[in-house]
């Protein structure tokens, strides 16, 4: 098999670079960027990778390469120059803090995503489904990992708070420290070829999950790293390691904030597997389970047969959205003003002559 298909090259993919092949360009994979400087798998093996100035001229930052994007370059002495990034198949993007509708896209390419709560102080089921509906949205499976469960008395009685929420998703227990619990798991959910990355709040232990998986790969991260000490040694901030198993892992540490990313102009409803099963017996089509009458949502929680605190975080994730929403509505009306005031001081300044 050759690298590129051991990386999880497939015919979408192909389908794109034909297009490219009469300019002799090679197809690769980025695997880490540190700045301006990107690692490439292709199948001459790993090398340095730089953007061509007039990729970086003419793409908006979400669309320059991101770890796990396939692009095509020009090899060129010791390092090859990215020409394009091939169309992704997905991405994992989130709100950049303190900006209404700013996105950053994480990673590219995946096969799943890794939500990664800690049992210790993270353990927050209005989070967790934040990370839910963004992973949804992009269109990636989630797989939910509740670490840490050796800090806790009744690790199952969280998991089972996560299970009561619905998603028709895998919910495991872990603890990044004990390798012998991991490898069962990865074994199991973590398949040769695929793409997964690692999401969740700081401190929740992703690095230390990512290395404890990665571990046994030193001599690729020994690659890795030995490439990029030709210049100076410097840490990675995101990279794809080859996982023992041939599956490939995506470490996105210190993400602090984790916004949603729904666009106002979308209109895209909350997903929420409870509340969906029980909208469809809603009065109204538009219901929006908070006080129409013939509510269904709302005549379940009355009946007990939807827990209220499924019911309340729901509406608290709707209020997020909301807020969202109102957010970038709120910089197209400042917008506005701002078009009026400028036009304002235009007069104005003709008519003073200044
Ligand atoms: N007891 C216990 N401690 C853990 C476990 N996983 C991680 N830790 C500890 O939790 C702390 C934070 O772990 P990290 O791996 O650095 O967390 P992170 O998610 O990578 O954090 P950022 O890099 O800030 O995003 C470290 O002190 C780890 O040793 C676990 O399963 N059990
Ligand atoms: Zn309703």
């Amino acid at each position: 098999m050759s690298l590129l298909s051991q990386y999880g090259w497939n015919s979408h993919f192909e389908q794109y670079y034909t297009s490219f092949l009469h300019q002799g360009l090679e197809a690769a994979r980025v695997t880490a960027i540190n700045g301006y400087n990107h690692t490439i798998i292709s199948n001459k093996g790993l090398s340095a990778a730089i953007l061509a100035g007039t990729l970086m001229n003419s793409k908006e930052t979400w669309e320059l390469p991101k770890v796990g994007d396939w692009v095509v370059c020009k090899p060129y002495d010791d390092q090859s120059i990215i020409i394009d990034v091939l169309p992704r198949q997905n991405a994992i993007s989130r709100k950049l803090p303190g900006r209404s509708s700013q996105q950053q896209v994480i990673a590219a390419n995946l096969d799943a995503a890794l939500i990664i709560q800690g049992l210790d102080r993270d353990f927050n089921l209005q989070r967790l489904q934040r990370y839910l509906q963004q992973v949804y949205q992009c269109g990636i499976q989630p797989v939910i990992i509740l670490n840490k469960q050796d800090l806790v008395d009744d690790p199952e009685a969280y998991r089972r708070q996560v299970l009561e929420l619905g998603y028709k998703c895998p919910v495991l227990l872990t603890s990044a420290l004990d390798r012998a619990q991991l490898e069962s798991w990865t074994s199991q959910y973590l398949q040769a070829g695929k793409t997964f990355a690692l999401l969740g709040s700081s401190g929740v232990g992703k690095s230390t999950l990512f290395n404890a998986l990665s571990g046994i790969v030193i001599q690729k991260e020994g690659n890795l790293s030995t490439f990029n000490n030709k210049g100076k040694h410097t840490t990675t901030a995101r990279q794809l390691v080859m996982l023992p198993n041939g599956s490939m892992l995506i470490d996105s540490p210190g993400m602090r904030e984790f916004g949603l990313t729904i666009d106002a102009d979308e209109g895209v409803s909350f997903y929420h597997p409870q509340i969906e099963e029980r909208s469809a017996n809603c009065r109204f089509r538009d219901c929006t389970h908070q006080q129409e009458p013939g509510c269904a949502v709302i005549a379940a929680v009355e009946a007990g047969t939807l827990p209220v605190n499924v019911y309340r975080n729901y509406l608290k994730l709707v209020r997020e959205q909301y807020h969202y929403q109102a957010s970038s509505m709120e910089k197209k009306r400042m917008d506005q003003q701002f078009g009026k005031l400028s036009k304002q001081i235009n007069a104005l300044r003709k008519k003073r002559k200044y």
